[in-house]
């Protein structure tokens, strides 16, 4: 019975000598004491995980509660997690069928799960903790189990058993280059020399890499000259399309991808006010800010339904990139939330799950009517990473009334995306979709454009069919290979053919 070998363990095993390991801490060699802290600081990750997995709140993806100030060793930690999180199941029904988990090694009951994986199916390294000593202990107890569980499901080998159901298609790693602090062309050139590399064919600075390609620790990730961020995503601060020297308003904004984007799309130029509710979200959101070299950000931490869109301070907002608070079904995978137990439940529809649904269209709803409330808004941005269509068409059908009262419609973002709304009203053909079939996140995107600015732009170009005699910064959405913010003298016939397809 071949065991799983752990991935992306950077803390190796460690072959414990005779006479080994001493008793004492100091005593330990580098290897055992790695192994014995990524359990402690996995375990303490797992437990959050499985908490908000189980109150159904948001405690926070795997990947962003391992990815936070406080975890020192990022990368066995993740790794640990997730294979602890893949073999849970197994480890559950073994412990279950031995019977050998007391009160006492329930209260600790993550580190015990992360440790009998790490002995059982990883590293075999033993050390004198606690909990290391009462896996050793029934270690046999436990491999004769898994064996009779391989028989019972028919399997050959525990690596069968545990990749059942948690197998998902690797996707390319996107990253976007941040032309704030670098450019797309330098970028290649420094990753083509151990990647393989090739342009986004539709969003601009975006750049795709093998799939499984770690980014994390790069130079060009830590000095902010590269974003670790999805395609789907890049997608909605480019369907905004704001002018270098607007004043935009990002109103639901941590992280900050998309702030920072907003910001590299301008040109730093303008002024972006980037609206977080949450605290300590709102630090990330600075922290992002910084780290984008982007000085044209205003972070505010408060609620973006208290901003007076009558108070004279908001009177010159032309955009808004409004992407709420959603349940994130759209990148579950992404997140690996197939690998937590309410998955494996198959309870997606139970009415916990609708309530929150519903919770969540109210102030999605709420935010967007706020959002078109402002008087100079010319292009607003509605987006989710939500599949739902709850949070989605119906939250974008809900406000039409409002919206045409209000001069605005609904405009096609990337005509060329063949993937539109769900057709339940007139108009969904507008919206935008992504789906992870298309090796994307599930992503949703609406654009409202002020039909006056639009048919102010509209204009008949003048005589030599350009914008004016200055170069101006077009933005477009449109086909393959063109910029976002291309340098070019586009007509403006053209350039709102590319840009707004109403
Ligand atoms: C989906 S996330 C935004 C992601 C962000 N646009 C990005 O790309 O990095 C939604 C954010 O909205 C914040 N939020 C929720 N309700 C809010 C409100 N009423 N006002 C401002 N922010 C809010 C949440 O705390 C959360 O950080």
């Amino acid at each position: 019975m071949a065991p799983p070998q752990p991935k992306n363990r950077s803390h190796a095993p460690a072959k414990a000598g005779p006479g080994q390991p001493g008793r004492r801490m100091a005593s330990r060699d580098a290897g055992e004491r790695a192994a014995f802290f990524a359990r402690r600081e996995a375990a303490t990750v797992l437990r959050r995980v499985l908490r908000g997995d189980a109150s159904k709140r948001s405690g926070g993806s795997i990947k962003s509660l391992v990815f936070s100030p406080s975890v020192r060793n990022k990368r066995a930690t993740f790794a640990l997690v997730c294979q602890t999180l893949k073999c849970l199941p197994i480890l559950k029904e073994v412990f279950a069928s031995t019977g050998v988990l007391s009160s006492k090694w329930k209260k600790q009951e993550e580190l015990v799960y992360v440790t009998a994986y790490d002995i059982l199916f990883g590293q075999e390294i033993a050390v004198s903790g606690s909990v290391e000593q009462f896996i050793l202990l029934h270690k046999d107890t436990f491999r004769t189990t898994l064996k009779k569980i391989c028989v019972k499901r028919k399997v050959s080998s525990i690596k069968d058993l545990i990749s059942e159901n948690t197998t998902v298609k690797p996707k390319p790693r996107f990253v976007r280059v941040n032309t704030l602090k670098t450019t797309t062309g330098s970028v290649i050139e420094v990753l083509s020399k151990i990647h393989k590399v090739e342009k986004d064919d539709m969003v601009p600075d975006m750049l795709v890499l093998p799939p499984g390609t770690d980014m994390h620790k790069h130079p060009l990730v830590t000095d902010g000259k590269v974003f670790l961020q999805g395609k789907a995503s890049c997608m909605v601060a480019v369907a905004l399309c704001p002018k270098a020297g607007w004043k935009v308003i990002d109103a639901c904004a941590a992280p900050g991808n998309k702030t920072v984007h907003l910001a590299a799309l301008m040109n730093g130029e303008g002024n972006i006010i980037a609206c977080e509710l949450n605290k300590d979200r709102a630090k990330t959101l600075q922290h992002t800010v910084r780290r984008s070299g982007a000085n044209n950000v205003e972070t505010v931490n408060g609620d973006f339904l208290d901003i007076d869109s009558n108070d004279p301070s908001y009177a010159e907002v032309r955009a808004i990139l409004l992407d709420p608070s959603c349940s994130g079904s759209g990148i579950s995978t992404e997140r690996l939330d197939h690998l937590l137990p309410s998955h494996s439940r198959d309870d997606q529809d139970d009415a916990g799950s609708s309530a929150r649904i519903r919770k969540l269209s109210a102030f999605q709803r709420k935010a967007l009517s706020h959002a078109l409330s402002f008087p100079s808004v010319e292009r607003l941005v509605y987006s989710t990473c939500s599949i739902h269509q709850a949070e989605n068409e119906d939250v974008v059908n809900s406000v039409l009334p409002l919206a045409t009262s209000l001069g605005f419609e609904l405009a096609t973002p990337f005509p060329q995306w063949r993937r539109r709304g769900l057709p339940v009203f007139d108009g969904a053909e507008h919206l935008l979709r992504t789906d992870p079939e298309d090796d994307l996140e599930g992503f949703f995107i609406a654009l409202f454009v002020r039909k006056a600015a639009a048919d102010e732009s509209s204009a008949e170009p003048s005589k030599d069919g350009a914008l004016g005699a200055k170069k101006k910064r077009v933005c477009t959405t449109g086909n393959n290979g063109l910029r976002a913010f291309s340098s070019l003298r586009l007509s403006r016939m053209d350039a709102l053919r590319s840009i707004w397809r109403l």
